[in-house]
Parts: structure tokens; sequence; C-alpha cells
């Protein structure tokens, strides 16, 4: 044998020369999810380890993570029942405590970048991402809505908007919408290939927002996010964001949709972020929790395995975790 690939393997400091991929706190995104109490830290059953917490608790976990290098926050809302209805009026309400809670944030750690998430879900009575009239999720009444949901949002102090709803065309007017405003800094993390996805479970747990039981309207959200069976359609989904001004074209879930990931890498001059979501988190814990996985190095693999595949950010539960192991 004249070529023994074992030789690059054979001691640490070898292997350290000839690492492909780095992943470091830099390239992470911690998920916050928030509630209007500003001292609540509730637990999600089926997401150990990560709270739901009001603002003072918040500004604490940040304080927190910042020791560890984590600079990037991607925010949800909780909100309570009595403030949803059909529209999500109170995503751009005054009082609207997610909004409150962004510029605290931003006031005290004006270094960090802080994501949105724009969608109608939180909010919405229905429990869909876009608005329901007469037994349909209507696209274009939707985008109105999420324009001012953003416009709200980037006035509040959030960095970068992240729509997660998958209505067509709302990168395009989400942007003229903040150009509009003045935001022509307010950056947009297109939630790009997000797919109908088993997943998230746990988020929804977390936000109480799964899809209500209705008439006419399917209770799952398949008439928007993408078919998990297909993969040249997220091309298409990421051409339409990329010449509709996105900053960041995501692939959601991530260990599922590597290829996904890959392939809009290869595709696109764009960063790539990837949401390795709740219930992918969630099973690995579980897993750990029954001694059937080591959770340090399961879940250090996992993160490593998203960035190997071409994400240059990567949004997930194990943020905190990874960044205090490296
Ligand atoms: N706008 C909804 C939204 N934004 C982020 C997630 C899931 C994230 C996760 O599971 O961690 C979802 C769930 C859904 O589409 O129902
Ligand atoms: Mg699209």
């Amino acid at each position: 044998m004249l070529s023994r690939p074992r030789r690059n393997r054979s001691s640490a400091a070898v292997r350290n020369l000839i690492r492909e991929t780095e992943l470091n706190a830099g390239h992470l995104v911690q998920p916050i999810f928030l509630m209007p109490e500003a001292d609540a830290r509730l637990p999600i059953a089926s997401l150990p380890g990560t709270f739901r917490m009001g603002i003072d608790e918040v500004l604490r976990e940040i304080e927190d993570c910042m020791q560890f290098g984590l600079l990037s926050y991607m925010m949800f809302p909780a909100v309570p029942e009595e403030h949803k209805d059909k529209t999500g009026t109170y995503a751009t309400a005054a009082e609207n405590f997610y909004l409150h809670a962004a510029r605290a944030i931003k006031e005290r750690f004006p270094e960090v970048c802080l994501i949105s998430d724009v969608a109608l879900d939180p909010y919405s009575t229905d429990g869909h991402d876009g608005v329901v009239i007469d037994g349909e999720i209507h696209n274009d009444e939707t985008l109105k809505l999420l324009d001012a949901m953003s416009v709200a949002q980037a006035q509040a102090g959030f960095d970068v908007i992240g729509p997660s709803d998958m209505m067509d065309g709302r990168i395009g007017s989400i942007r003229r919408a903040l150009d509009r405003e003045g935001y022509t800094g307010t950056g947009i993390m297109a939630y790009t290939a997000k797919y109908a996805s088993a997943f998230y479970g746990p988020f929804r747990d977390a936000l109480d927002s799964a899809p209500r039981q209705l008439q006419d309207v399917p209770s799952d959200k398949k008439t928007y996010q993408m078919d998990p069976a297909n993969a040249r359609e997220a091309l298409r989904e990421a051409a339409h964001d990329a010449a509709e001004g996105a900053d960041y074209l995501m692939v959601k879930p991530a260990l599922n949709y590597l290829d996904i990931i890959y392939r809009l890498h290869e595709a696109h001059p764009l960063p790539i972020a990837a949401y390795h979501v709740s219930g992918e988190c969630a099973m690995l814990l579980a897993a750990a929790e029954r001694g059937w996985l080591d959770y340090e190095q399961a879940a250090s693999e996992a993160l490593l395995s998203i960035r190997r595949a071409g994400a240059d950010v990567i949004i997930s539960y194990f943020a905190k975790d990874y960044a205090r192991w490296s």
C-alpha cells in the first residue's frame, strides 16, 4: 500500500492539522422563547434544558451566553391566548411585549445580532402562518400583515428580520416595506426551504402555536411549507428569495436536510443558515437522558455535520452548550 489514510489520523496534532471543518460560537444562533411576565422561567416538557423566559431572565441568559462567545439570538414570542385573533393584530401593537423586549435587549447589549420571527402563527387563533379567509390561507393578504410586522420589529431594534411563514413573494414585499420606512440596514434571513416537518413538535408546545382544528382548512402546513420529498423545488425557492433581496437563505430542519443545505450552498453565494429544529434536538436529548447517547459528543457531531454540509450559520437549542464546551 503506497497510500495509507490512517497516517493522517495518527495523533491529535495531525488530526488538528488536516481538519476540514471548524465550528465555533461565532457561527451559532441561540433561540429564545419569550414570555410576557418579566420574571418568568418555565420549562418545556418536550425540550428539556430550554425555557420560556420573561425579559429579566432573558437578559440574564444573554449575559451568560456572551461569556461563551455567543453573540446572535433568535427570539420567538409565547403570546397569551387573549392577545390572539385571526389577523395577529397584537404583532404590531404598541404594548407588544416582544417588541419591548427587543428594545431592552439592544439597549443593554448593542453588540448582539438579534433576529426576529415573522409569521402569523404565534399571534393567530387559527395557528397558521398566514391569514385564513373563507377557508383559504390567503397569500397576498398575509403579505400586508408580514410587512407591517417586519417594520414594527425593525423599529424595535431587531438587526435581522426572520420570515418563517413560507408565503410566496414575502421577501421582496418585506424588503420594499423596510426600505420605504428607512430601514435599509435591517437584514432579512429568509426561511427559504422550510419543510412541512414532523420535527417542530416541541416548538409548537413551547408557543402553543400548532394549527387549530378548523372547518375548511387542513390542520397541517402542507399548502405552504415544502414537501420533504422535494429537493429541486428548494433551488426554485432559493432563486426567488435571492432575487427578492434576502441576506441569508435558510434550510429547515437541518439534519434530515443536509443535501438541501449542500445544494443551496453550491448554488448561491449568499450565506446559508440551517435551523437545527426543536424535534431534532429533543430526540437526541431523550436518548441522552436514557444513557443511550453521550450528549456532548452526539450534539457536537450533529452541529459539525450541519456545518460540514455547507451551513454558514446554525440556529440550534444546543448553541449555548456547544459554545461552553468549545
Ligand atoms: N412560524 C412557525 C415556526 N417558526 C419556527 C418553527 C419551528 C422551530 C423549531 O421546531 O425549533 C416554526 C414551527 C412551525 O412552522 O409550525
Ligand atoms: Mg418562497
